[in-house]
């Protein structure tokens, strides 16, 4: 296997695998600093609400004495009250401050992830299926919130609360005292083992959640080809049975989660109740006063909201490492970066006459081991070359490599001399315009859609290129005009309306090099005439080069580029191919029978 290859492989590998698993404090504490001010603000928050809480069982006490004594109450029901107070406004600006702090980390991870995603390469991107990284990207991240910032906060004021508490206990009644943490060390143990079920469901849950948007979103794409083909029935067990896959490991979970609660509540049930009947008989022994006894009762009672917590704050970490471990997982996406390969950047001049020369010299490239181009060599200069071919012959794949989606494994390809791996990506995409075979809109509106990624739109330009693209009458139809919107994935307008829409975008990023992936494939014979004519404008001043299956393209070129099985079986004008070679001859023959609405290409006597 080729090294770049052996590469991609491995990368994959290290995708597939758990990717952050055993990392996820490292990661988690890296998600919480830049909140870290804000958190420890909040930790100190917490201990003076705490203590706050913690003096009150005293003052109780005090209230107790006062009574025994005959003294006014006057004082200890203020205090009572003032403790009341500031637990009160503590507790709002706490609640408060962490919400937005769950909310911040989680607007961070999702902002990192969309930069990971949008810098990955392509081929990491589009082998994972749309709906995966929805899922991850949005309710993967969801789980972080609602875990993080509370659980962090709270789970590392708690043990203070809980040492605070255990003191003033010890200082009450030390037999006591040793009584209860001999039996919430008893029920740790249980709660561990329910804590690792949590954890292990919620991935489980949050994987299946994944599985079942990536078939919903395969759904919505074909939606049409569903209903045609009568699968709504198919369909919705699919994604049915996805959503059941969730739901058993949701009940799972809920059944961990379930047992954290119940050992959380019937441990601080089981020691009050000890603490009342062996404290009862050490009143009645004289080892303890009633006061005494009532303030330690109201500890055991204010131990169990800290102890719960410690409980909850257990439980969500247990699902927020799961949701770390698969958002970790696309931050492990592997990177383009901007950097050119070799010893250096190069750039390219500026051209006058604003068309670049490619050349491939030997290219070779696999998926995976699996070679798909071979030896491919050829020149396009100023004009229009198209790359025709069977179905699987590496077309697409020459253009992702011309835009660098991947790189060569044998062999260069050469813009005006200079490799295009030794160029930055976005000095060499600059340069570039790409119409994709779908041709996807961007942008909500007309307007939007054909200027995206246009550096310096102008209003003129994008009239000439709409006139170029015979869609200038259709846009002055419409009610808005060229601020109409066209739908999420411009289907209120048609295939080849939205084909051409593509190719004005391309003609106005003002690029030297055209390349067009079967731009023209959904246009109706008399659509794609007006398009060839302004394309062949268009490529006087510029190189184009197209795929397409329409041979009434081939006939237009300057050139054609023949790709079979990865390899190229002969170049040269659409005249000379006929007369020299079969297969081209074969594909014209097919492509005249099919009847385009067009001339035939071929004469009855040259069939
Ligand atoms: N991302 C990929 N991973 C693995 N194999 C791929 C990938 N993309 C394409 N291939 C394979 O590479 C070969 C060439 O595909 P390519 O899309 O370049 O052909 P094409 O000539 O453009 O075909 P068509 O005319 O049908 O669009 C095909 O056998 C295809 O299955």
């Amino acid at each position: 296997m080729d090294a770049p290859a052996r590469a991609e492989t491995n990368t994959a590998a290290q995708e597939a695998a758990p990717a952050a698993r055993g990392g996820e404090w490292r990661t988690l504490r890296s998600y919480l600093r830049p909140a870290r001010r804000l958190l420890v603000g909040l930790f100190f928050l917490e201990l003076i609400a705490e203590g706050a809480t913690l003096i009150q069982p005293l003052v109780a006490r005090s209230v107790i004495e006062h009574l025994e004594e005959g003294r006014s109450l006057l004082w200890p029901v203020l205090m009572l009250s003032g403790i009341a107070v500031v637990g009160m406004v503590l507790s709002w600006l706490g609640t408060f401050l962490i919400g937005r702090a769950g909310t911040g980390l989680v607007r961070d991870v999702r902002q990192r992830l969309v930069r990971r995603i949008l810098g990955a390469k392509v081929a990491g991107v589009e082998r994972r299926p749309v709906g995966d990284f929805l899922s991850r990207v949005g309710s993967d991240t969801t789980l972080l919130q609602a875990t993080m910032a509370d659980a962090v906060v709270e789970a590392a004021a708690a043990p203070i609360a809980i040492l605070g508490a255990i003191v003033l206990m010890g200082v009450i009644d030390p037999v006591m005292l040793a009584l209860v943490v001999g039996l919430l060390a008893i029920t740790t143990v249980g709660e561990r083992y329910a804590l690792r079920r949590v954890g292990e469901a919620t991935e489980q849950e949050q994987a299946r959640v994944g599985s079942m948007t990536a078939a919903l979103q395969r759904v919505l794409i074909a939606f049409r080809t569903v209903k045609a083909s009568g699968t709504e029935r198919h369909e919705q067990q699919q994604v049915g049975s996805q959503a059941d896959g969730a739901y058993r490991a949701g009940v799972r979970s809920a059944r961990a989660e379930a047992w954290v609660e119940v050992i959380a509540g019937a441990s601080m049930d089981v020691t009050f109740l000890v603490v009342l009947a062996v404290g009862a008989t050490r009143v009645a022994s004289g080892e303890l006063g009633i006061g005494g006894l009532i303030a330690f009762l109201l500890y055991v009672m204010y131990l169990r909201e800290p102890v719960e917590t410690l409980f909850d704050a257990a439980t969500d970490f247990s699902e927020g490492l799961a949701a770390v471990r698969r958002v970790e997982e696309l931050n492990l996406l592997p990177q383009e970066g901007s950097q050119a390969v070799g010893p250096g950047t190069r750039s390219l001049p500026r051209r006058e006459d604003g068309q670049l020369q490619i050349r491939c010299e030997g290219v070779w490239f696999g998926y995976r081991d699996r070679p798909v181009l071979q030896d491919v060599s050829f020149t396009a200069g100023r004009g229009l070359t198209v790359l025709v071919g069977p179905s699987g012959a590496g077309k697409t794949t020459l253009l992702s490599l011309v835009e660098r989606f991947a790189d060569v494994d044998r062999g260069r390809i050469l813009l005006d001399g200079v490799d295009v791996r030794e160029l930055s990506r976005s000095e060499l995409r600059r340069r570039l315009a790409y119409v994709q075979q779908e041709a996807p809109l961007l942008g909500e509106t007309v307007r939007e859609a054909a200027l995206y990624g246009v550096p310096h739109p102008e209003e003129a330009d994008l009239d000439e290129a709409l006139r170029s693209v015979a869609l200038d009458t259709w846009v002055n139809s419409l009610p808005d005009g060229l601020d109409t919107p066209v739908g999420e994935r411009g289907v209120e307008i048609s295939g080849g309306q939205r084909q051409r829409l593509a190719v004005a975008r391309a003609l106005l990023r003002d690029a030297d090099v055209l390349l067009l992936d079967e731009a023209t494939a959904q246009l109706d014979a008399i659509s794609e005439r007006t398009l060839l004519d302004s394309l062949a404008h268009q490529s006087h001043e510029r190189t184009v080069l197209a795929i397409t299956h329409r041979l009434s393209v081939a006939a237009e070129a300057d050139q054609l580029v023949l790709l079979d099985e990865g390899r190229v079986r002969a170049v040269g004008r659409h005249d000379d191919l006929l007369t020299a070679d079969s297969m081209y001859r074969e594909l014209v023959t097919a492509f005249g029978a099919q009847g385009n609405g067009r001339p035939p290409l071929l004469s009855p006597t040259e069939r």
